[in-house]
């Protein structure tokens, strides 16, 4: 979801467009233009860093002055599950399986309490989508996700239908490098050119108190990595908006094709544009976050691989086969609705829980700020 301070910006910029003598648009909400705003309040809200709920709160659309000039409408049919019979068959928690995404996304499974924290936001997932509990946990999550991989790696469709998602970037590279290495072959590996740009008075003492070894160790949300290994047929996303018009979003899936020096080319896998050959370039992204007194810019191929992604990555999706994979447990509104919700049938979705002493389990934590839903009701819903 987009900060409030987004949407704000975006109305003052209307409002000054449609501003002309006499029209009084300058006061209208965007300008006296329709806008139509798409979203799902149970999924994640915008990410604030050391954000607690208050602030998490605070940064939704709900809480900006322009919701008072919204009218809510609803989306009522489950168009992602619904084509699917299967969902229809078995009950999870007594329920169908669009009702239990449903629950887990408002809050409403009955949760677990337990006695050491008194916390009651933890609920169990049920037997028939826990994986196995035996043997190392990376090993069982990619081997249940991705069936005979060493036969099917540059399979495109394969690929296309499955992911594995997790909380935390650190899970999400160690999946990624462990399916990397299963592939035949060296990979290719790039190298960002990073620098700082400051407008301190005294950039040299900057630039000698942050030499690039350490620019190189920074990793961003969102920002590729200074080190970046790939292989042909590896799966992997784009970062950035590149060119939506030929389907390169922030957030598309590609297959490499090709690693050259300057380009790597790759296929869509999934949406409108499945199947597309397109080139990527390297480009240059600034990094501003607030623990650092300089924007770091960062030259580099806007990719990340993903066999696995992290869940606030996967909004937006849509898969066949899902492996969540919670070594520990989400740790923000919404991720754990976003994480039952990827997939057309509860077949494909699986999960591996890891406890606290790294114990395989069948509990985790659901965080869900019923804040986020007290605006949403409209007089006719
Ligand atoms: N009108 C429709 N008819 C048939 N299937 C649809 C329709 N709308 C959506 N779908 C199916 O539901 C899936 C999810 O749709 P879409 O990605 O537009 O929803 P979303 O609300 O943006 O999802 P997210 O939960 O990722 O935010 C699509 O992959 C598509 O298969």
């Amino acid at each position: 979801m987009v900060h409030r301070l987004s949407f704000e910006a975006v109305n003052r910029a209307f409002c000054d467009i449609m501003d002309v003598p006499f029209s009084g648009a300058h006061y209208k909400p965007f300008g006296g233009k329709v806008v139509l705003l798409g979203g799902d309040f149970r999924q994640t809200l915008p990410i604030v860093a050391d954000a607690g709920r208050e602030e998490s709160i605070d940064s939704s659309l709900t809480c900006s002055f322009l919701w008072q000039h919204c009218t809510v409408l609803h989306l009522t049919e489950n168009m992602r599950v619904v084509a699917s019979r299967e969902s229809q068959r078995s009950t999870f928690g007594g329920m169908p399986f669009t009702e239990w995404t449903l629950a887990v996304g408002n809050g409403n499974v009955p949760g677990k309490s337990f006695p050491s924290n008194q916390s009651t936001d933890w609920i169990e997932i049920p037997e028939s989508l826990l994986l196995p509990s035996s043997g190392n946990p990376i090993h069982t999550i990619t081997s249940t996700v991705y069936p005979d991989f060493a036969q099917r790696f540059h399979n495109v469709s394969y690929l296309t239908e499955r992911s594995i998602i997790t909380p935390t970037n650190a899970n999400v590279t160690e999946i990624n490098s462990h399916m990397l290495a299963l592939i035949p072959g060296m990979p290719r590996t790039y190298f960002s050119g990073d620098s700082l740009h400051t407008d301190a008075s005294d950039p040299d003492r900057l630039e000698a108190e942050y030499p690039t070894e350490f620019l190189n160790s920074l990793s961003f949300n969102g920002c590729p990595e200074h080190q970046i290994d790939l292989k042909v047929f590896a799966p992997i996303m784009l970062l950035r908006n590149l060119n939506p018009s030929i389907g390169l979003c922030n957030g598309t899936r590609l297959m490499v094709l090709y690693l050259g020096h300057y380009v790597i080319k790759g296929m869509i896998m999934g949406g409108t544009f499945n199947g597309k050959t397109v080139a990527i370039p390297r480009i240059v992204l600034s990094v501003n976050d607030y623990r650092w007194p300089f924007v770091l810019k960062r030259r580099q191929f806007p990719v990340r691989l993903c066999y696995a992604m992290t869940i606030n990555k996967s909004q937006g999706q849509t898969l066949q086969n899902v492996g969540v994979y919670l070594p520990k447990p989400v740790f923000s509104h919404g991720q754990l609705y976003v994480a039952v919700s990827r997939v057309r049938t509860p077949d494909g979705l699986r999960f591996l829980i890891m406890n606290e002493d790294g114990v395989p389990s069948n509990c985790t934590r659901n965080i869900v700020y019923q804040e986020a839903f007290v605006d949403l009701q409209t007089p006719s819903s």
